[in-house]
């Protein structure tokens, strides 16, 4: 249950100067993890609520899985989507750049190769995206070593990140969802700023939301979404306010879709 403090700083959020744009991760935070990640789901409430707040506010979901499949899992009109860690966007915006999809599917099929070959088990599941592969090893945590020993030789021009359970290869771009956030507060020149996240490129997001604070004093609140221990601890330091699953993140929506009138 979210504390009066939390329920006061949201208060205050939707009474400050707009426009208000709202941006959330989403595994993890709009949706709970789940150990097969096609069956993560947003919950309908949470899809009904993000539905309200868009009729007052800018909402956009910012997130690693890829832009169809994040479109899928949040089927609202009203809200943005951008997908890949922020190299694929539901709008047209120079700042997020664009791939050579050939060059990348081959080096991203030799990966894919690579592990296979080296980490020959069922209980590693390889989810392929539209620019970017992830290496799932949630239902076998013993994985993680030959999968990482797997992945330490790259392709030029791709990279690991890290996640929850997961080790995914992307391309080497100068995007993210920092950059993605920066991209989306210029386009609708947000005065006031909600951020929802749980994992560790949400921290791109949380940086990017306090630099446009400390520069163009945008009003920002930070909502981290902790529990257990696959929270990286820098969510936690740089959040306002810590709830505790996407049940209280579905909360701290709630209250700000009332405070808002909607
Ligand atoms: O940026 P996000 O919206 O948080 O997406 C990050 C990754 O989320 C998904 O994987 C995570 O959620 C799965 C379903 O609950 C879980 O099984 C897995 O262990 C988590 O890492 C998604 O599958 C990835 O593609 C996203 O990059």
């Amino acid at each position: 249950m979210l504390t009066i403090e939390a329920i006061e700083r949201i208060k205050a959020l939707a009474a400050a100067r707009g426009p208000l744009l709202v941006a959330s991760d989403l595994d993890g935070t709009l949706a709970p993890i789940v150990a097969n990640a096609s069956e993560a789901r947003v919950p309908p409430g949470t899809l009904a609520v993000l539905d309200r707040i868009a009729q007052k506010a800018k909402v956009a979901v910012i997130t690693g899985r890829d832009l169809n499949t994040a479109r899928r899992m949040v089927p609202v009109e009203g809200v943005d989507v951008v997908g890949s860690h922020g190299l694929e966007a539901s709008f047209d915006d120079p700042l997020i750049p664009g791939v050579n999809r050939v060059a990348l599917s081959a080096a991203l099929e030799q990966v894919e190769q690579q592990v296979i070959t080296a980490v020959p088990s069922s209980f590693l599941h390889i989810e392929r995206k539209a620019v970017s592969t992830a290496f799932h090893f949630r239902k076998a945590p013993d994985l993680e070593g030959p999968l990482r020993r797997a992945l330490a030789t790259l392709p030029e021009g791709l990279r690991l990140r890290e996640g929850k359970m997961v080790l995914e290869v992307l391309p080497n771009a100068n995007a993210g969802k920092g950059v993605a956030l920066t991209a989306l507060i210029r386009r609708y020149r947000a005065k006031s700023l909600l951020v929802l996240g749980d994992d560790a490129t949400d921290v791109a997001m949380f940086e990017s939301a306090l630099e446009a604070s400390r520069k163009d004093g945008l009003h920002v609140l930070l909502v981290g979404v902790a529990g257990g221990r696959e929270t990286p601890p820098r969510i936690v330091e740089l959040a306002d306010l810590v709830v505790n699953s996407p049940a209280e993140a579905l909360e701290a929506l709630e209250t700000l879709a009332r405070a808002l009138g909607v």
